[in-house]
This record gives C-alpha cells, structure tokens and sequence, in this order.
C-alpha cells in the first residue's frame, strides 16, 4: 500500500479538513501512528449520558442533525502544529444561548470553524437563555465543545447579578444558581424533572402515563444549609520544595473572564482555595478557618492529596454540667480547644451546641422531626437538614394506603434504608418496618436509632435491597414501599422482584431524576405488574438551594 493511500485510509471522510491539508508534513505522519479519538463510555444518567439528549433536543428544535454539527477529533488529535487546534480553540462573540442543561450550563449553537454549512454546539457555564455573550472555546468533543465566558454582551432577562452574595461566584459549581431569584431557581429544577422523564421514559410520555410535575418544593434555608462540606487539595510531586501550602477548597468551574472584580479571588487554579463557604452551616464555616489554619502548618506532612471531612454534630447539653465537657472530639481552635457554637432550642426547651466533626469514624447526631437519628460521620445522611422535616412529611403522607380503616394492620418496607431515616420517621400507626441496606454499618446504626427513639416495630437487613424478598412476609396490598437509592438507581432484578412482590403503594426518592424516570419507564412498561400502577405525582424538592441538583419524589399507588 501506497504512503499516500495509508494516510487516507486512516483520515477521516473528505468532506473535514485532512492533516495534510493543514500542513503537517506527510512524511512526519507517515512514521508515527494516526491517534484515534475513543469515546469514554458513560452511564447515559450521568450528567455527561443526560448531555447527548439535551443536544439532540437542541438540534430538533434548531432543524439539525448530528452531522450537521460533527468535529473533526481525528484532525485535531494529530495536529502537530497546532494549526488545526488554534481555529477550533477560538474566541467567539455574540453567541445568543438558547437552553440551560440540566448541569446548569448555557447551550448555544456557534459557527462551525472549518465548515460554512455546519454548526457547533458550545457549552457555556454561567450563561442564561436569552444571554448573548462572548465566549472562548477551549475544548473540543465530537458533537460539541466547551468554553469559558468572557463577556456577557447582553443580559437575559433572568440574569439577576444583584443577589450575587459569594465572591467566587463563577468560579465554583456550588453556588451555580446565585444570579437567579429562588423562584427561577425553583422553576428550572422543575423543567429538570420533566425533560428527565421525556429523555428517558419517552413511552411513559407518549401514553400520557406521568403526572404533570409538580412545583418544586422550597428549601427553608437557602444558604447555611450544608451540614458537611468536603474541601479538598492537591500535592504536587515535588513536596519538599514547596514553600506555600496548596489551595485548599473545591474544584474551579468556568474561568470567570466575565467578572472582572473577582478575577484572583481563591486564585486560578484547578482547586479554589475557599475561605469560607456560603451553602455550609455555621459552625462547619468554623471548622474550615480552623482546618486551613493546620493545613497552613502542617501541609509539607502530606505526600498526596486529600478531602477534609467536615461534618455538623449536634449534642444536647446537660444545663448541670459545663459545656466544653460535653463537646467530645471535634475541630479545633488555636488554642487548641473544641470549637462550637450554642443554640436555645425553644421548641423542645434544650440547649444545643453545634460542633464540627473531621474524623470519618466519629459517631455524629442529627435532630429531625422530632427524633435523634446517629451515624458515622463519613457514612450516608442527607445534607441540608432543614428541608428534611418537610420531605419526611411528605414520604409519611404519600406511604398511606387510602380508605384503610385505623385498626387495619399497615406495613412499611424502607429499601435503601441507611442509618433508618424514612423507617424511623414513617414508623408511627404502622404495623412493622422492614428496612434494607448494603452498608451493615448504617444498619447497626438504624438498629441503634430506632432503639433510642423508642421504636420498636422496625427491622432492618444487611444485604442489597432484592434480599428483602427472600423473606418478606407482610401481605402485600397492606404493605407500602420507600425506595431512596444511590444516583446509579436500582437495577432490573430489584424492580422485576418489587413488581413481583406487588406492594400497595410505592414512593421512590432520587437525588437522580433521570435514573429515576429509567427506573420507572421500565417497571410500569416492562414488569409483570407495572400495568397495574398509576403513577399519581412527581415533584421536585429543592435539597441544595443556589445548585443545579435537584430531589424528586414520585408516587404509585396500585390500581
Ligand atoms: C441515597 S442513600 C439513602 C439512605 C436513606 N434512605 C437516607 O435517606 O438516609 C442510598 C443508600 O443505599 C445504600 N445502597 C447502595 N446500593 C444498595 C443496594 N444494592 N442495596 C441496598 N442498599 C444499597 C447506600 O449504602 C445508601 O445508604
């Protein structure tokens, strides 16, 4: 085979620019291997899976195909002189964005660098519908590529710069949503719910099976909410020749050209070096000034990188006893003693100090709905505890079988248990609660918690969530079921047993929605039972204010 004839077997089609029109020497690439782009797989309810639907939506509504706005990944991975890269990696302005992901980015289409009939899509953080901007494109993918924003040209009508409160705004994904009214906010996590369920259970949709979303329900706390944060920081190899610490806080997202004001705060690099976290609680704020300060000292003891576990506990202090003796072990001060803060809980007539926790095996305590739920602190427990009375309500309420008479027996399964938070809240005027969960960590703690609180109609598994039906034994039109698992949701064996085991109701809970609409589709389209379903609400709860994320709930009750 020819030199040449090599060379085009392996380029790309004709129609993109080959390297050897962009002036790479034939010669060079005849002697090193062409790189060829491979694809990462992803999970497709992942964000960058849930990314590839949010563009083809783009592209039907803007009369395109995915050909249509296809990169040339071959050319630019073996470009030598950067020729290529340097046409791609471009600054352009008056981009009018069109769409938000559910990651909370702009989408936009640009002109396509190399080819008048095609397009690209650009990803754009920070950027609003409506906006028109300038951005710098600075990575390419096959079907779109990623920018930073310079400018905002002009502003979306949504675009509220007033509230912004945190000086690393655009900086950090934390605080994502700051430029919005809480109501906007609120709004755009319900159009999450539902493009959720239209990507990914499209025949739901079709036979008008899923119930019109509901309004995302508000978050009392809107910042100071987090009771644990994970700041983390990077080494470089060489350690002994570092004279200033690392920048300890979180990952940096979108350069933020735009705001020329904060352009140097938490410094430019990969990690943001945060002071002070706006979404976190109080007494966690405390911790991380008390964290960075022995970080300050002690960072040449570290080899590698790390994360700072900092978790909110709360103890009930003994008004006989001083309080720093009822602290325990916690992070602190510079004088060496634990740090808290006091709260007067008029409600309940205690007093509280608020401690913050760095050790991953520390027992913590947390206060919800009226009962003490204790965890190891590096284990699974929601994170903004003032929204969790209202979504335990709310779980509470949607668990009742209707027309069921006071005396009839009521049963309860919680799967995806943890430490017992919906058993234990859900537990009153119910018969028995059986709870399951992988971690037998969390289950001896969910033992332990119902103990304390007095409950003693609750039973929990060690084992995943299908081992439940080996030996279930409540009968099933008096028994309701939690689901609340991790974001990857539940696999087909669990919903084809659950649609076997035929329960009364079903309230599943997702810090996922689109692997919750999967989860869905498949079991009322595809398992025995799932016809029997009607799928009564869907709503969204607002568990992280100021970020894309979004909680929702969705409820089946056998016809
Ligand atoms: C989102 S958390 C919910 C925990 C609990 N419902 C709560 O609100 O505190 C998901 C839980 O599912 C557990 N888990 C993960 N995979 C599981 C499986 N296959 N079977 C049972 N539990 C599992 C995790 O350990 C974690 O505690």
């Amino acid at each position: 085979m020819s030199e040449e004839a090599k060379v085009h077997e392996i380029a790309p089609s004709t129609k993109r620019p080959l390297p050897s029109q962009m002036g790479l020497n034939a010669q060079r690439v005849k002697k090193q291997k062409l790189k060829k782009y491979k694809a990462k797989k992803v999970d497709a309810t992942s964000p960058l899976g849930v990314l590839q639907f949010e563009i083809d939506d783009l592209l039907r509504s803007n009369a395109l195909t995915r050909e249509e706005v296809e990169n040339d990944m071959k050319a630019i991975l073996n470009d030598k002189t950067d020729e290529i890269k340097n046409k791609y990696h471009r600054e352009v302005s008056d981009v009018r964005i069109l769409k938000l992901t559910s990651s909370g980015d702009g989408l936009a289409l640009i002109e396509h660098p190399f080819e008048d009939k095609k397009k690209q899509v650009a990803i754009i953080p920070f950027g609003l519908p409506d906006d028109v901007v300038k951005i710098k494109v600075y990575k390419t993918h096959p079907h779109y590529v990623e920018s930073d924003l310079l400018d905002v040209i002009s502003k979306s009508p949504m675009r509220r710069d007033d509230l912004i409160r945190d000086k690393y705004f655009g900086k950090s994904s934390g605080d994502q949503y700051e430029f919005l009214t809480y109501e906007d906010q609120l709004s755009i996590k319900r159009v999450t719910v539902a493009n959720a369920y239209k990507y990914f259970a499209p025949r739901l949709i079709a036979n008008n099976m899923v119930p019109k979303v509901g309004t995302t329900v508000a978050s009392p706390l809107q910042y100071h909410y987090r009771t644990k944060i994970t700041p983390h920081f990077d080494m470089p190899k060489k350690v002994s020749q570092l004279q200033v610490r690392p920048p300890l806080g979180f990952g940096q997202k979108g350069r933020p050209k735009w705001r020329k004001d904060t352009l140097e705060v938490g410094g430019n690099g990969p990690i943001l070096d945060i002071e002070e976290c706006k979404l976190a609680t109080d007494i966690l704020n405390i911790g991380l000034t008390n964290e960075r300060r022995r970080f300050e000292h002690e960072f040449t003891k570290y080899k590698k990188g790390a994360t700072i576990l900092l978790r909110e506990n709360t103890i009930i202090l003994d008004p006989s006893k001083p309080t720093e003796e009822q602290l325990g072990e916690g992070s602190t001060n510079a004088e060496g003693r634990v740090s808290y803060i006091e709260i007067n809980d008029t409600e309940h007539n205690v007093k509280l100090a608020k401690t913050c926790v760095t050790n991953t095996r520390q027992i913590v305590t947390e206060y919800i709905d009226g009962y003490i739920f204790q965890f190891s602190a590096g284990e699974f427990f929601q994170n903004n505890n003032s929204i969790l009375p209202i979504v335990t309500k709310y779980v509470r309420e949607n668990l009742q079988i209707p027309n069921s008479k006071p005396e009839d027996p009521n049963y309860l399964v919680d799967a995806y248990c943890g430490s017992g938070l919906f058993s234990i809240c859900s537990s009153k005027g119910v018969s028995k609660v059986i709870g399951v969960e992988i971690s037998a960590d969390s289950v001896s703690f969910a033992e332990k918690n119902a103990k304390s609180n007095g409950i003693k109609n609750c039973k929990f598994i060690v084992g995943k969530a299908e081992k439940l039906f080996e030996s279930i034994d409540t009968p099933n039109e008096r028994t309701s079921v939690i689901l609340d698992p991790p974001r990857k949701g539940c696999d087909e064996v669990f919903l084809k047993q659950l649609s076997d085991y035929y329960p009364a109701r079903i309230v599943y809970i997702s810090c996922n929605v689109h692997s919750q609409a999967r989860d869905l589709e498949y079991f009322l389209n595809d398992t025995k039972n799932g016809k029997d379903y009607k799928f009564e609400s869907l709503r969204g709860f607002d568990f992280f204010p100021q970020t894309h994320h979004v909680e929702s709930v969705a409820v089946l009750s056998r016809v």
